[in-house]
């Protein structure tokens, strides 16, 4: 257990920045994920925390110990890649041993603490399994087992079952979550997916471009993203562009108002909190699409404009393709250059399986 305190670093490559003026504090035993697209600098940070790659500004601070400069080996942390790079010539027990070996621990500490880890990963009866005769999840829990047999204070994962099916990856989320709370151990948890962050988290960081665009709980940035971008990131979202003139602006399509300054604005809206009801007016929305998922269905409606929109209805309300509905939103968030200028009361509710944007 440890606390990671990682003070305005910024990693440059050439003239461009992978990571810029990053801060963060996190506690002891917290998980943290940072979440962002394919290029934001997630992997860049997780490898100057972990010692393998050399800040170009700021300081990373374990425990108030200052460990910028010092080697990966040196550092009280254990890195988990998404390739885990396991030795093919020697069996499960000395690859997870093959750390305790060099640190020259006593023959019989290496065995219980190898055993222990094999335990704590759920491989006890693969102790003499080369490493080429497993499963990829199976070869995945053997790089978590020998990152934490050095018992790190701090445990980085990089996209670590980025390689393995939705499934297994889903089974093995679970196991670390499990894993990490029973240690205590503080970790960060370098992911893409939106799903994989909501449910591991106890907070998340959404990365853009090298910086932080939102630090916070998962369902705190559900609710109350503060960038557009970050909505657009996070579940499902609807997205309407409007030009407010004169304070308030209607759109012709969709009953709301929106109180703020005049100018362009984007308004953003969960498919549950737009409301379908039929409707005999042409002009109106009409229904493209609705599909059963079991728990809710979800319904595309097409504006006079083209823009396409999803709601969230009960699985019973069966409208058919064409019918006429009218669209009425009844909580959004309003942007402007990014930035959130407005937000309606309870703008979205925080419910795990609508949190996951699988509509
Ligand atoms: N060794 C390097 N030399 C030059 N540029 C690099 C190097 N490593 C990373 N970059 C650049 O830094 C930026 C951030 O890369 P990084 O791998 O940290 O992003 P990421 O968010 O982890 O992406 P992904 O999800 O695809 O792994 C990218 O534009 C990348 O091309």
């Amino acid at each position: 257990m440890a606390r990671l305190t990682i003070k305005g670093v910024s990693k440059a490559f050439g003239a461009s920045f992978a990571v810029r003026d990053f801060s963060l504090d996190v506690d002891d035993g917290e998980l943290v994920c940072l979440l962002g697209p394919s290029g934001s600098g997630k992997s860049t940070l997780l490898r100057m925390i972990g010692g393998f790659e050399r800040p170009s500004a700021g300081a990373i601070l374990i425990d108030s110990k200052d460990v910028t400069t010092l080697a990966p080996e040196k550092r009280p942390t254990g890195m988990v890649f998404q390739s885990h790079a396991l030795w093919t010539h020697m069996d499960v027990f000395n690859n997870i041993a093959f750390g305790l070996k060099i640190r020259r621990l006593a023959k019989p500490e290496i065995r219980e603490r190898v055993e222990g880890a094999l335990a704590l990963v759920g491989l006890s009866n693969y102790a003499k399994r080369m490493t080429t005769e497993l499963s990829g999840g199976q070869q995945q829990r053997v790089a978590l087992a020998r990152s934490l047999v050095l018992e790190p204070k701090i445990l980085l994962l990089d996209e670590p079952f980025a390689s393995l099916d939705q499934h297994l990856r889903e089974r093995l989320r679970e196991e670390v979550r499990d894993i990490q709370q029973r240690l205590g151990i503080t970790t960060l948890f370098v992911t893409h997916g939106q799903d994989e962050a909501l449910t591991l988290a106890d907070r998340i960081v959404v990365m853009r471009d090298g910086g932080t665009e939102q630090i916070g709980p998962p369902d705190l940035i559900y609710r109350e993203p503060k960038t557009e971008f970050v909505a657009g990131f996070i579940g499902s979202m609807n997205f309407v562009r409007l030009k407010i003139r004169n304070g308030i602006s209607k759109h012709p399509d969709l009953s709301l108002a929106v109180p703020v300054e005049d100018g362009d604005l984007v308004l953003a809206f969960r498919p549950e909190a737009l409301a379908l009801s039929p409707s005999k007016k042409s002009g109106a929305g009409i229904v493209h699409r609705s599909i059963d998922f079991g728990t809710h269905r979800i319904i595309d409606v097409d504006l006079a404009d083209g823009t396409r929109l999803k709601a969230m209805t009960s699985p019973d309300v069966d409208w058919k393709r064409g019918f006429l509905v009218e669209p009425v939103v009844t909580a959004y968030f309003a942007f402007r250059d990014n930035k959130l200028v407005h937000r309606s009361d309870c703008a979205g509710e925080p419910q795990t399986d609508r949190m996951l944007g699988h509509v």
